[in-house]
């Protein structure tokens, strides 16, 4: 069964990585202008045609390629980290999805009910599917 131009595979994996912030552009007296820290949650989705082993990528694969960035922002200072000098929760999203293969959406949860998404849409969608 193959995808067509209809139709498309998605798998999604979800991640956590605990870091601290602060928001430089918010005026003085906002809360989170000061430094805080977040236990966040990341809702990574990739797509792709579906290979002969019935994937569009194997889970452990999706794990190896987020690893090593998932190290860069985890107990970190992301204001530290190039790319999220104004580490809000949507440039954080931007940021990861810059940075992954195929991917077709990421969602950061920075707090349980509060989260901000950086999707492809149409023409956007990165990458080649394999
Ligand atoms: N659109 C966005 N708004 C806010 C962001 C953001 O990244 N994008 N970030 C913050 C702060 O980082 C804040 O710490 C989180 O928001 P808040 O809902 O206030 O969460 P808290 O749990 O810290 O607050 P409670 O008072 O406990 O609800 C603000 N806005």
């Amino acid at each position: 069964m193959n995808d067509d131009d209809a139709v498309i595979t998605l798998i999604g994996r979800t991640y956590s990585f605990e870091s601290a912030h602060r928001l430089p552009h918010l005026p003085d007296g906002h809360k989170c202008k000061n430094l805080h820290g977040h236990n966040y949650r990341m809702e990574v989705v990739m797509r792709g045609g579906v290979d002969a082993r019935g994937f569009v990528r194997d889970f452990a694969e999706m794990d190896a390629e987020l690893e090593p960035l998932l190290k860069r922002v985890d107990h970190r200072l992301l204001n530290d980290v190039d790319g999220l000098e104004n580490p809000t929760a949507e440039i954080i999203a931007r940021w990861f999805f810059d940075r992954i293969s195929n991917c077709a959406s990421v969602r950061i949860y920075e707090t349980a009910d509060c989260w901000a998404e950086v999707a492809a849409y149409g023409g956007s969608l990165k990458g080649t599917p394999s």
